[in-house]
């Protein structure tokens, strides 16, 4: 099985990125969602990804964003890889330059099926659990049968935690996998051992 990403999303203290970093993250999330209980500006953002290290991918999350503010923030921190959770259209999505993730929040397998299609230039899609009125790190995992054979590079979201991942990872071999409330004391506030935990889940399931 090939190397599965893990990104730790969600991140708000600097001592959190850098237990993600030692642990092996391969890439790092930040909520740039005001509404959000683990949201940071791009101002903190910035600080917070100061020391990580090259090859380790930081991505800004955006949801229904403008364009202005998504410009901003590309000025005050250069992240890797944009993540659009929103209804943002591919037109918009690729308006900043920066290779994207687009969220999908999944009910169905034509959800998929159509994101598939609709945003055909995304570096990957990130399928996420549907929760009405959250768009995203809701805690909750969804369907994973629902999932079809995809020809290009997903990320499995949702409710994913160090005693589920390991079977998810065997069941339907995401490209990367992505986690925020499995790995927390409380919201925005990640936990040491439930972060190593995870990761070794991970990479125990490739050996
Ligand atoms: O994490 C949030 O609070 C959040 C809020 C609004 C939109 C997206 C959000 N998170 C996006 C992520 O990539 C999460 O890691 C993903 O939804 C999984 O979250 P969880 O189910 O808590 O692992």
């Amino acid at each position: 099985m090939s190397k599965v990403r893990i990104k730790i999303c969600g991140l708000t203290r600097n001592q959190d990125v850098q237990v993600a970093v030692a642990e092996g993250a391969d890439a790092l999330g930040f909520v740039l969602y005001a509404p959000s209980p683990r949201a940071v500006t791009a101002e903190q953002a910035a600080l917070l990804i100061k020391d990580s290290p090259a090859f380790v991918t930081t991505v800004a999350l955006f949801v229904n964003e403008s364009a202005e503010e998504i410009v901003r923030a590309l000025t005050v921190c250069s992240f890797d890889l944009l993540q659009f959770h929103g209804d943002e259209t591919p037109q918009f999505c690729r308006q900043f330059n920066r290779p994207y993730m687009k969220a999908i929040r999944v009910r169905s397998a034509e959800d998929i099926h159509r994101a598939v299609q609709q945003y055909p230039d995304a570096k990957a899609l990130l399928l996420d659990a549907y929760v009405e009125n959250l768009p995203g790190g809701t805690g909750q995992a969804f369907d994973w049968r629902l999932i079809p054979e995809l020809s290009i590079p997903w990320v499995l979201a949702g409710g994913l935690n160090a005693n589920n991942v390991a079977d998810a990872v065997n069941q339907v071999q995401p490209f990367a996998v992505d986690v925020s409330g499995g790995v927390e004391a409380s919201k925005g506030i990640k936990d040491r051992q439930k972060i190593k935990d995870f990761i070794s889940e991970v990479r125990n399931v490739e050996r």
